[in-house]
């Protein structure tokens, strides 16, 4: 099989999630991209901070926007082990993100027992008024395996 340098930086960069995700209370990771540069990494903090919106994806996005002193992400590409749940797609909706890449999808996390709010970050996106490219799968099988090993 041929894989293309895009999809190589893709499989890069969940990997750096991927590290993220083992530091979690719950086993999920968050990357921030822009050209090619990582700008933020956070984990899941919901039991540590007593948050119930302490996703990795929450942090990532609120560890940035507080560094830039913007609420706004156009430009940027989240990498997350998790497809974002319906709170974490409608923050990536409101910070105006223009990608977002996933490995595990909600569908897959519900198929290996993990409580899930059964609503695809798409849906979500589909219901906004903005347009994020998604990409999906990128080494699902790792992003999955996290949950063998908690
Ligand atoms: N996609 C996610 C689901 C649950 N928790 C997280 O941190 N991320």
């Amino acid at each position: 099989m041929l894989t293309s340098l895009a999809n190589m930086n893709q499989e890069y960069f969940m990997r750096l999630a991927l590290e993220e995700a083992k530091k979690g209370d719950a086993p999920y990771g968050a990357v921030i991209v822009k050209d090619n540069q990582v700008v933020a990494v956070a984990y899941n903090t919901v039991r540590q901070d007593s948050d119930p919106s302490a996703h990795a994806e929450i942090n990532v996005i609120r560890s940035l926007t507080t560094k830039l002193k913007n609420p706004s992400l156009e430009g940027y590409s989240i990498y997350t082990t998790g497809e974002p749940c319906p709170m974490c797609a409608t923050a990536c909706v409101w910070t105006g993100i223009s990608e977002i890449i996933y490995g595990a999808s909600i569908e897959d996390l519900i198929s290996i027992n993990q409580g899930q709010i059964n609503i695809s970050c798409e849906e979500i996106i589909a219901k906004s008024f903005r347009t994020i490219k998604v990409t999906k799968g990128i080494l699902k099988t790792e992003c999955l395996k996290l949950f063998k090993l908690s």
